[in-house]
């Protein structure tokens, strides 16, 4: 394998090894020009080492357009801790992590993703200042998923207007996959507002506990298995597991007329945005839905402020509405029109940063 023509499009990858704890992570700083890199750390029992690296590759460049969608000062970046967040984890490992991460001086802030927690970032946050989205009662900004869930129910919303030409939640049926951080409070906020969710889960405990929770709300809930959720009768498919979920293989099982979720980088390949564009189904760019979390944690820069971080979180939905005007008035996919935005707002800094000004610090400085 040529190494550095997998990692041409990247700053640096930094593959983490602790003996004394098991750790194997990678970490991948995409592209700098906005700021450090921030994203955060994904714990999964990789297959293989090269699927971890592909996995982080890719999130990490989802970052980098992240960060200039949401307009935060911060460049691409994530990390990847090899192993099952069932059994392998440590306070130790996040520990070694966290000293992994301190050795990159300030280049790379990190925090939960799947498999993760705050808690464990407790740990390594005794390590480095690097860290974001640690508890509230240790100074963070704390859960980061609750803002992401946020973002989705306002991406959905946003969708449903450019759809049907109607912002509200019931009334329609969704199909989520994923009941983790992120999925479980979108389905709550789903049934609260009276609509009828298809979930799955291949943990059965989230699915029984989101059965409990449906008992006093309006909508309803539909448990199906597996590869099952892509074929469901619904309007909406909610995304809230892994990537890659949007391919030659589901793409035809799909009846929704719309895809709006959590996860990061839903589209196996580049064209399967064009694919859904063609079947006439609306894609709703991951990175704009699920910005809530890194519009939370970027704003620990300034102090969180919990008004200011629900204000851009809810400005989502704009957001998401004007890419899908672009892409109805250039007549390109979603995902491209979303590309192009985020590429010209890049481009626009690096042109600024190249003038002389006087020496002054960074503000994430402030961190360290
Ligand atoms: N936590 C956050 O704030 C953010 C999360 N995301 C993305 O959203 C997605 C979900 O993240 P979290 O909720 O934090 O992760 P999580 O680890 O808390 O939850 C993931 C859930 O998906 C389930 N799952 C895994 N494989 C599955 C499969 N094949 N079929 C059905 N369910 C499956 C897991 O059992 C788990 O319940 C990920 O892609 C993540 O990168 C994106 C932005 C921010
Ligand atoms: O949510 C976080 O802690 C950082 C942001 C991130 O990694 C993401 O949005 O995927």
């Amino acid at each position: 394998m040529d190494v550095f023509a997998k990692i041409s499009g990247h700053e640096q990858v930094v593959f983490c090894n602790d003996p004394h704890t098991g750790l194997k992570a990678i970490i991948a700083i995409h592209n700098t020009t906005l700021g450090p890199a921030l994203g955060g750390c994904r714990m999964l029992p990789y297959a293989s080492i090269g699927e971890a690296v592909n996995d982080v590759l890719r999130l990490s460049r989802g970052m980098t357009y992240k960060c200039a969608a949401a307009d935060v000062d911060f460049g691409g970046g994530k990390s990847v801790i090899v192993g099952d967040p069932l059994t392998d984890k440590s306070p130790e490992m996040f520990r070694a992590f966290g000293q992994f991460v301190e050795s990159l001086s300030g280049r790379f802030y990190t925090g939960t993703d799947m498999g993760t927690t705050p808690e464990d970032f407790v740990h390594a946050s005794k390590e480095t200042r690097c860290i974001v989205g640690i508890p509230e009662e240790y100074g963070g900004s704390g859960d980061s998923s609750v803002p992401t869930a946020l973002g989705v129910i306002y991406g959905i919303k946003a969708t449903n207007k450019a759809v049907w030409g109607d912002d509200a939640l019931q009334g329609r049926v969704y199909a989520i996959q994923g009941l983790g951080k992120v999925g479980f409070k979108v389905a709550e906020r789903l049934l609260e507002e009276g609509a009828d969710v298809f979930v799955t889960d291949i943990n059965e405990a989230a699915i029984e506990l989101l059965n409990q929770k449906a008992k006093g709300l309006p909508g309803s809930v539909k448990a199906v298995k597996g590869d099952e959720i892509y074929a469901v009768d619904a309007d909406v498919f909610v995304p809230c597991a892994l990537g890659g979920i949007i391919n030659d293989h589901t793409i035809g099982m799909l009846k929704v007329k719309a895809v709006a979720g959590s996860a990061n980088n839903q589209l196996e390949r580049e064209e399967h945005g064009g694919d859904l564009w063609r079947r006439g189904i609306l894609y709703a760019p991951d990175y704009i839905v699920n910005a809530g979390g890194l519009i939370q944690v970027a704003d620990e820069l300034y102090g969180t402020n919990k008004q200011r971080v629900l204000t851009k979180t809810k400005a989502i939905y704009t957001s998401l509405l004007e890419v899908y005007k672009h892409s109805e008035d250039r007549s390109i996919c979603t995902a491209e029109a979303a590309d192009l935005f985020c590429e010209q707002r890049i481009e626009a800094r690096k042109n600024r940063s190249s003038f002389f000004t006087a020496d002054q610090k960074p503000k994430w400085n402030v961190k360290r």
